[in-house]
Order: C-alpha cells, then sequence, then structure tokens
C-alpha cells in the first residue's frame, strides 16, 4: 500500500487510518452479506448498460450520492437514505453512490443494503477499500478503489473485486495515476476533481487527466459538479457520467437530481447551482461530447487513447 500519508489532508489521513482498523464487518460489527465473514458472490447491474439506458432515454448518466455528511460538508442530513434515494432514481439517476464510510461521512453497510433493495438502478459502494477482507462487508453493484491509496496494491485488489463479481470504479486524480489505474485493467475510471491532498476542488482537474484515457474506458468525472453549467462543461470535456454528491443532497433532492439529469436536454436550465452557489465556469459551457470523439490536447495525446485494456 501507498504510504504518502503525510502529503494529504488531516480529514483525509484519519479516515485512512479509520479504514486500516475497519475489518470486512463494514465497521458496523455487522457483516453485511449475512453471515459473519463469508465471501461476496456479487450479481451486478450493468453500470454502463445503466448509462446508456440514461443517455438513449435523452438524460445526462449521472451517478447521485448519498452523502449523509462529509468533512466538507456542514451539518448531517439525517432524512432516510432509502426515501433519497428513491427521490434520486425519481429525478433521473442512473445510478447510484452510497457511502459506506461510518466514521467522517456518515455512511453504513446497512444503508447500501436497504437503498439496494429499494431501487433498480446500480450501486456504487463509496469507502476507502484498503484490504481485501473489506470487500465481503456488503454487496454491491460496483466498488471504488482509490489508486492514490492503493499502491502496488491496486491491480491485485481490482482482481480480487472481479472475482467477487463486482464492477470497478477506479478513481484518480492525475496522470500517473490514471497511467496506474489503466495498467491495472481499469476500465471505469473517475477522475476526482478534489484533491485530497488539500480538498480543494478544480473541474479542471478532469479535463487536463481526460485526454489521456484510453477510448475505451468509460470515464466518470468526480466532484465539484455544482450546476448544470458544470455538468455541461464535464460532458464537453469527456465524461461518460458524472458521480454528484453535495449539490444533490443540498435541498431538494428530487429536484436537485433532474438539474444535472436534464442538464444537456434543456439548454435553459438554470446555470446556478441547486442550492444557489457559485459555479466554477472559467472555461465555457460545450455541446455534449461523443465517446469516440474525447478531446485530445495534442497529436501525441490523440495517438495514446489507443493504448489497449485488458
Ligand atoms: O466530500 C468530501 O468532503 C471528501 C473529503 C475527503 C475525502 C473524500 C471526500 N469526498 C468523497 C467523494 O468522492 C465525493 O463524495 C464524491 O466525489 C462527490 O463529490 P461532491 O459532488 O463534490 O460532493
Amino acid at each position: 500500500m501507498d504510504d504518502d500519508t503525510e502529503e494529504l489532508a488531516p480529514a483525509v489521513r484519519s479516515i485512512l487510518e479509520s479504514a486500516r482498523t475497519r475489518s470486512g464487518d463494514g465497521g458496523n460489527g455487522h457483516n453485511g452479506n449475512g453471515d459473519g465473514g463469508e465471501r461476496v458472490d456479487a450479481d451486478p447491474r450493468d453500470l454502463e448498460a445503466a448509462f446508456d439506458a440514461a443517455e438513449a432515454d435523452g438524460r445526462t448518466p449521472v451517478i447521485a450520492e448519498v452523502k449523509p455528511t462529509s468533512p466538507t460538508t456542514e451539518g448531517t442530513r439525517e432524512d432516510d437514505p432509502v426515501a433519497l434515494a428513491t427521490e434520486m432514481v425519481d429525478g433521473g439517476a442512473a445510478a447510484l453512490s452510497v457511502l459506506t464510510e461510518p466514521d467522517h461521512f456518515g455512511g453504513s453497510t446497512d444503508t447500501l443494503e436497504r437503498v439496494r433493495d429499494a431501487v433498480d438502478v446500480p450501486v456504487l459502494r463509496k469507502d476507502f477499500l484498503v484490504t481485501e477482507d473489506q470487500l465481503d462487508a456488503v454487496e454491491s453493484d460496483v466498488v471504488l478503489l482509490i489508486a492514490r491509496f492503493l499502491g502496488d496494491d491496486l491491480g491485485p485488489l481490482l482482481a480480487a473485486a472481479r472475482d467477487r463479481g463486482f464492477q470497478v470504479l477506479v478513481e484518480v486524480h492525475d496522470r500517473e495515476e490514471l497511467e496506474r489505474a489503466i495498467a491495472a485493467g481499469a476500465r471505469f475510471v473517475g477522475v476526482n476533481n478534489r484533491d485530497l491532498a488539500r480538498l480543494e476542488v478544480d473541474l479542471s482537474t478532469f479535463e487536463s487527466v481526460a485526454p489521456h484515457a484510453p477510448d475505451d474506458v468509460t470515464l466518470i468525472a468526480e466532484s465539484g459538479v455544482t450546476a448544470a453549467a458544470d455538468a455541461r462543461r464535464m460532458r464537453a470535456a469527456g465524461a461518460d457520467a458524472l458521480l454528484i454528491g453535495s449539490a444533490i443532497m443540498d435541498g431538494d433532492v428530487r429536484s436537485n437530481t433532474r438539474t444535472f439529469t436534464t442538464a444537456e436536454r434543456d439548454r435553459s436550465t438554470d446555470d446556478s447551482a441547486p442550492d444557489g452557489a457559485s459555479t466554477d465556469d472559467s472555461t465555457p459551457d460545450g455541446a455534449p461530447t461523443d465517446d469516440s470523439t474525447r478531446p485530445a490536447t495534442d497529436a501525441t495525446d490523440a495517438a495514446e487513447h489507443d493504448t489497449p485494456t485488458s
């Protein structure tokens, strides 16, 4: 496992420390998979198909995140997560992300199980997994692995997750992490606009990393999307889908989700954030992009799109 924890924001160091002490019970003293310690055999709902269905229906593919709180959020949203999740789906979310991290995000494996039972879209388990046994805490359709935290363990953990049937979203923040993710065989890559060293969000992160991804990788823009204009901007930069938490959780969840899922269909969608927060609009909006035309920074970069994935 990588140990550059000195470079991480204190909150993120604390998240990692707690992740390293959690076992495969999800931190709740309860194995979310039923009977203690059993290896998960996941029967996943297809994430790519969910994105395709959203596109076919004219919706921007959005993974809406059930995120009760976080180190960068004030307060905790106490509503029933199942009710919130149902509203997200009603708002057009192609998939859901559910935090299972208990100490900093108010998540739990029980919440994920309840949400997954209540909806029919794919559900991503959002957590900071660092050991193989943690994969067995609960069944989900997709698990998140964060390249920065895993170092050389990324490949083995990705393989262990796939062995259990999970689809895997590998999160990266820069080009070096993207290359490691691709070398490990990632097919879904999330580019996190939030810098875990400083917890600052900058949408240009996705714009700078995305052109280096092979065309056959499904790219997800994570964090910092707060308005319809941001959603269009990420799509113009090549995002196949968007992972959105705080801006959906703040206020009317169904209506907030709809703001993003209709961002490209209705160009008149108000560009202010659903909660009125200002947006990072330093790059002009772009029209929706086709996967096959993911922008490249230059001809050399374009050639790199042909890198095969396993
Ligand atoms: O969201 C945080 O405050 C946070 C702090 C430290 C590490 C990770 C954090 N977030 C995890 C996430 O990946 C986000 O929840 C997700 O990308 C959604 O981001 P946003 O739409 O900005 O809520």
